[in-house]
């Protein structure tokens, strides 16, 4: 890749590094597991948030870079996670991992990293990285790591030049939980004890289809009243219906929609056929847009990081949001009984959507973790209160 001096033999003191399916070699300081693992190379914008982003299922089958470059300095700690394992493959940062400092942490984020598998490389020129990404699209590549230095390149960049890529990848079906279970924690701070915002045990009934989902979403919907059941990605129709729903909600998560969709997608229409209220975010979001008759599409770069800025249609406001996705639905191919109600204000993709005839909407964007004064939380309270009222 251009800008990033790529070359196929290790320089003094290289124990990772990065091996590109177009053959340029990255190298850098491996840190966290040892070993070596094949997927997309994309680019994350957000300056803090990385145990968040490293254990959300969405980021099955990538390796991230971090444009911040320290990443690691507040540690790892049990409570900041999405899921209850990292599930990005690996993530490449500019500076090395140095002691935590936040008294939160229990562990330092490589040690942490290490524990759960996942390889870490550090020393790269994440400025240069990502630019090749925004030129060329997400490359897929490996990230290795051996703290003896010994790397077989010609293996790695076979490895990388022969993943199959995430375009016609289900993966929600391997992230997701296998069992139905209830959820009843709600939001914590830890400014206040971790005291968590109680479930509300007459609250409508929200069933949580489980794509890959972020636990966080889960505590925005207790926290804005609903009751919880969430069952898996492949769950069927009548499994979904034997909950007694009022409304369903569709989760973030991996992968190709389409792919997930080959399943989902049906689910979806015969929810959509009785009038089942419907809440979706991100795979949730496309998948919807996919039972309605619309398409999606890889994007060139994908959206991924926390200052998104996405225009509302109805009131031209615009919400600054935390965002994680490589395909979006195509706005030209929404029916006409489906309105956008957002838009990205880096490219005009679709960001959001609301049908005019059923109670149903969502968005591409993540709302529990989006930032700012005018942040998206009241997109789980207007579920909510729409189940409240019988809508
Ligand atoms: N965060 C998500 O749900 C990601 C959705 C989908 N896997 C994408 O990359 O576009």
């Amino acid at each position: 890749m251009a800008d990033a001096t790529p070359s196929r033999t290790p320089p003094e003191g290289a124990t990772g590094c990065l091996a590109l399916a177009n053959g340029d070699v990255l190298w850098g300081r491996g840190f966290g597991a040892e070993g070596a693992a094949v997927g997309e190379v994309c680019f994350n914008t957000a300056m803090t948030g990385y145990q968040e982003v490293m254990t959300d299922p969405s980021y099955a089958g990538q390796i991230i870079t971090f444009t911040f470059p320290h990443i690691g300095n507040v540690g790892a700690n049990p409570d900041d996670v999405e899921g209850l394992n990292p599930h990005a493959l690996g993530c490449i940062v500019r500076e090395d991992v140095t002691d935590p400092s936040n008294f939160r942490a229990t562990h330092r984020f490589d040690g942490w990293l290490r524990n759960n598998g996942r390889i870490g490389l550090a020393g790269i020129d994440t400025r240069a990285l990502t630019r090749a990404i925004r030129v060329q699209g997400a490359p897929n590549g490996v990230i290795a790591h051996a703290s003896d230095g010994r790397f077989d390149v010609d293996a790695l960049i076979e490895q990388a030049r022969t993943w199959p890529g995430l375009e016609g990848m289900d993966l929600a079906k391997q992230v997701s939980s296998t069992q139905s279970y209830k959820w009843e924690d709600g939001l914590w701070s830890a400014g206040e004890g971790y005291a968590t915002h109680a479930a509300n045990p007459d609250g409508p009934h929200v069933v949580a289809i489980d794509f890959g989902l972020k636990r966080n979403i889960l505590r925005n919907l207790v926290a804005a009243g609903a009751r919880l059941t969430v069952v898996p990605a492949t769950a069927t129709f009548d499994e979904v219906m034997a909950h007694q729903p009022d409304g369903v909600f569709l989760s973030n998560g991996p992968g190709d929609p389409a792919a997930t969709g080959a399943y989902a997608v049906p689910v979806i229409r015969e929810l959509l056929a009785i009038s089942k209220p419907i809440f979706g975010i991100c795979l949730g979001h496309q998948l919807l847009g996919l039972a309605v008759g619309g398409k999606t599409s890889k994007m060139h770069q994908g959206h991924r990081g926390a200052n998104h800025p996405v225009k509302r249609t109805d009131d031209g406001r615009v919400e600054i949001t935390s965002m994680n996705h490589g395909f979006a639905v195509e706005t030209e191919s929404l029916p006409a009984n489906v309105e956008p109600t957002h838009f990205s204000l880096f490219d005009g993709s679709l960001a959001g959507l609301r049908l005019t005839d059923k109670p149903a909407f969502s968005v591409q964007y993540h709302p529990e973790a989006s930032p700012g004064p005018q942040d998206s939380h009241y997109l789980f309270e207007q579920f909510v209160s729409q189940l409240e009222r019988g809508v």
